[in-house]
């Protein structure tokens, strides 16, 4: 059963379009990966999905329903971002009974047992943490409310190194313990992936690619060698990336559409054949030339 289901979303804000076209479904249980550039739209499409605000034009359906201003889907949704706010006056300990009261699959014990183990004091005021440690508070809520679907929007925004490590691992431990819907926005792919089950890429508000983590290691191939040499085996080739190495050196990222034997053929040729990873492949692909910085200095 499909979770989230968008179908030609658009979202206008005055003259500029934050979604052009998007469309795409989420299944049940799985969590995955919207990664994308400063201002590509996460933000925009996460908070039209937990019914924050309205799509433009375009259906967007979550648990089947129009997620705008639902019950059903407020009460099975939870949205953790960066700028949430909450009553100054109350402490750590209350803002957890507060929600645990209005989520029906709120785990306290998890709640009480991550606040201890992140040494947050359950009678400080939410005000008075650092950056860190909010985006520590506002995990700690996503993750034992336990919601069907669960929405993290960049959530170790200002969480240290140790931190975001014990943050996704606690993810998946209770992913595993009690599996609902994720969706995790991140800028940084190579540290989410491991968690990841697919990964929805978008691009100045279009669908890049929604594959699975192991499909889009598989997606695309590096080759390197003598420039003339690759520009002649890459001209006909769907190129992705493409940059200077040392002197006379190319480094270009194609479609993997080879087979053993075009691959052995190209090795022949005195050319080397990588491996692109998840994180690379999403870096070139919203990249804004297939340059990248190189192209400024060219
Ligand atoms: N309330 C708003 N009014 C006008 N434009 C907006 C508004 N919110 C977002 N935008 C624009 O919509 C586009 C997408 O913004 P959004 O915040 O969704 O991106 P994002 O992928 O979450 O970015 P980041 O990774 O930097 O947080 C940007 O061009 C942004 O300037």
């Amino acid at each position: 059963m499909n979770v989230v289901s968008c179908q030609g979303v658009m979202k206008r804000y005055g003259r500029g379009n934050a979604l052009r076209n998007l469309s795409f479904t989420l299944a049940e249980n799985s969590i995955t990966g919207l990664i994308g550039r400063n201002g590509a739209g996460k933000t925009t499409l996460l908070s039209i999905i937990a019914g924050l605000q309205k799509q433009t034009s375009g259906e967007v359906r979550v648990f089947s329903e129009n997620p705008f201003n639902n019950l059903k889907v407020s009460a099975n949704t939870i949205f953790i971002h960066g700028n949430m706010t909450f009553p100054a006056a109350m402490t750590l300990s209350e803002l957890l009974q507060t929600a645990g009261s209005f989520y029906h699959n709120w785990n306290n014990q998890l709640a009480e047992r991550l606040l201890e183990y992140f040494s947050l004091d359950p009678s400080q005021n939410h005000n008075n943490l650092s950056k860190g440690m909010k985006s520590t508070f506002n995990m700690i809520v996503g993750l034992a409310a336990r919601c069907p679907l669960t929405i993290f929007d960049e959530p170790t925004s200002g969480m240290d190194a140790g931190v975001r490590k014990d943050f996704y691992r606690a993810l998946l431990k209770d992913y595993i313990a009690s599996p609902r819907t994720i969706i995790l926005s991140s800028h940084l792919l190579n540290e989410v992936e491991d968690i990841l089950e697919d990964i929805l890429l978008i691009k100045e508000g279009e669908k890049c690619l929604h594959m699975t983590v192991e499909d889009m290691k598989e997606y695309a191939i590096g080759i390197s060698g003598p420039a003339a040499a690759v520009e002649s085996w890459i001209a006909e080739r769907e190129i992705i990336h493409q940059q200077t190495a040392g002197v006379n050196g190319t480094y270009a990222v194609v479609r993997n559409v080879f087979s053993e034997e075009g691959l052995e053929r190209a090795r022949l040729q005195g050319l080397e054949m990588t491996p692109v990873s998840a994180d690379s492949l999403c870096m070139y692909l919203t990249s804004k030339t297939k340059g990248g910085i190189d192209h400024v200095f060219s």
